[in-house]
């Protein structure tokens, strides 16, 4: 067997990578299938995924192939022909009659049965206890039940074929997934299987190989959870146009030495009601973290002190928002973070007035249940000013007038139409982080793991957002967005490895951050 063309591991570390959405993906498809001769693409695909086995699961030997009812299927057939003929011992399982597959597929399906491949319909019922095919954790097992065909809910066959697949993961057998992890929506990452069955009825894969194109739903929602590592072949068909980007590693601004504190902006945090007022020192600290010249905390428990011995650094301010103008004027403003309803009296004058205004939380919940902050939210898209909202799904939700299951169900979606309603750049958080901002395509965000979910982390994003913006004023509210995110998510990413699993804890947080050691 020859094989060339390596597929491209695709991490946080190597973007920006293009996404292309189920619709955009099939359009290519149908191109190419148009300009080569039957079964070209279907060979190379599954010719590509013989060698990620290869590569993924060297001394493995034994393969089980869950073959669905459309050409994703096809492709699994190619791979076990392949397979079988390298010496490989093989196991293919289909799920419903070789005789109605699409053309392709069915080829595929004649040409493995030509080459002596074992196949038989997969087996249902008790005696499909436990991982069927060859009992060994080292077994192989190629997902090919669907792709981008996918439409509705598994059920039946394909229900109970998913299941194994999720048994043979538990015990440990390497899982590649052809194309998408089958039961994964091509675009929303949302496992569409019974609401019932175990990780919503999508194949957990230890290995995803995407085909042609990178597909959005790998990165967002549950698709980090089911896609495990990602390959892109391209098959050597040229992408089109993305719909969406995976963001890539930023840059970091190196500092001339001429510089003084007053070079490098001014950030003030509005936040901390009573008995949140941690957040708002949170939040001010990692702007100082990130790089600004002066932070200053102002926080609306009236009682708060006015400075955080820890960070002697800050400058507390009483009521921040109630100085001159030209002082409002030139800071870039965090306004949230544990504000509570006390934040409700800020909003006004820093709507109207900041250059650069990240809101956060109980902003965010504030502007969602009054139509005047709404219309001065609004308003600013009429001058230079520019917004970051920074919501997680529930604020998002609230926002939007909508559940925060709708939110969750199409997350770029939920993005662009808060971009839409407010004129604002977005950062809708949560796994695979969607960044949507006026007139740039939307980008979901591949750093950050579960560490992150724990208190004070995103008062920590909205700060450093800040503190990296009022350095570069002349930057967009989204490409700062992107930069802020990769950043905090790799922040976690470093710590946890280490950490084996535990929250890391937004001032531990800060201080990765500050180290700036992120790649
Ligand atoms: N045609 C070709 O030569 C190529 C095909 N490719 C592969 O083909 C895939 C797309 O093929 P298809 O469009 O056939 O899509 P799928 O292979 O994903 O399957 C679609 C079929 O499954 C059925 N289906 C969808 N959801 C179902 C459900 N929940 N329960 C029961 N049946 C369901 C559909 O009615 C349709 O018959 C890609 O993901 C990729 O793996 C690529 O390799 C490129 C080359
Ligand atoms: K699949």
């Amino acid at each position: 067997m020859t094989i060339s063309n390596a597929p491209l591991h695709v991490h946080a570390g190597n973007g920006p990578w293009p996404l292309h959405s189920a619709a955009a993906s099939q359009a290519l498809e149908r191109r190419a299938l148009a300009q080569v001769a039957p079964m070209t693409l279907m060979e190379a695909a599954g010719l590509a995924v013989a060698r990620l086995a290869l590569a993924i699961a060297p001394q493995a030997g034994r393969v089980v192939v869950w073959v669905g009812p459309g050409n994703n299927g096809g492709d699994g057939l190619v791979a076990a022909r392949l397979l079988h003929g390298r010496g490989w011992r093989v196991q293919v399982w289909t799920t419903g009659d070789p005789a109605a597959l699409p053309a392709d597929a069915h080829q595929a399906w004649q040409r493995a049965q030509a080459a002596g491949v074992p196949m038989a319909p997969v087996p249902l019922g008790p005696e499909a206890q436990g991982p069927v095919g060859f009992d060994c954790s080292r077994t192989l097992h190629i997902d090919a039940l669907l792709g981008l065909g996918l439409r509705r809910a598994p059920a039946g066959a394909l229900a109970q074929a998913i299941a194994q697949l999720q048994a043979a993961a538990a015990g440990g057998a390497p899982v590649l997934a052809i194309d998408l992890p089958s039961g994964l929506h091509p675009d929303t990452g949302c496992a569409l299987g019974a609401a019932d069955a175990p990780w919503g009825g999508a194949v957990r894969a230890t290995d995803t190989l995407s085909l042609l194109t990178l597909k959005p739903g790998l990165f967002t929602a549950q698709g980090r959870d089911h896609a495990g590592r990602v390959w892109l072949h391209r098959l050597g068909v040229p992408a089109g146009p993305a719909d969406a980007v995976l963001s890539g590693p930023p840059a970091w601004a190196a500092r001339p030495h001429g510089h003084h504190k007053g070079s490098h902006g001014d950030v003030a945090v509005v936040g901390g009601a009573p008995g949140m007022v941690g957040a708002a020192w949170l939040a001010a600290s990692a702007a100082l973290a990130a790089g600004a010249g002066r932070v200053y905390c102002s926080p609306l428990d009236p009682e708060a002190a006015l400075l955080d011995p820890a960070h002697p650094g800050l400058m507390g301010r009483s009521a921040w928002w109630r100085e001159p103008a030209s002082t409002l004027e030139t800071a870039t403003v965090v306004c949230g973070c544990g504000g509570g309803e006390a934040v409700q009296a800020a909003l006004p004058p820093l709507l109207a007035a900041t250059p650069r205004l990240v809101l956060d939380a109980d902003a965010l919940n504030a502007i969602a249940t009054a139509p005047a902050l709404q219309a001065l939210l609004q308003a600013r898209t009429s001058s230079e000013a520019q917004t970051l909202l920074t919501p997680h799904p529930l604020e998002a939700a609230r926002l939007l007038g909508c559940s925060t299951a709708e939110v969750q169900a199409d997350r770029v979606a939920a993005a662009q139409a808060l971009v839409a309603r407010y004129g604002a750049a977005v950062v809708l958080k949560g796994s695979g982080s969607v960044i949507a901002a006026p007139g740039a395509l939307p980008h979901i965000n591949p750093t950050g793991n579960a560490a992150l979910a724990s208190a004070g982390t995103g008062d920590v994003l909205a700060g450093w957002v800040a503190g990296l913006w009022a350095q570069a004023p002349g930057a967009s509210a989204g490409e700062v967005a992107r930069q802020a995110v990769w950043q905090h998510g790799r922040a976690a990413d470093l710590h946890e490895p280490a950490a084996r699993g535990a929250p890391l804890r937004a001032e531990a947080l800060i201080e990765v951050l500050a180290l700036r050691a992120l790649g």
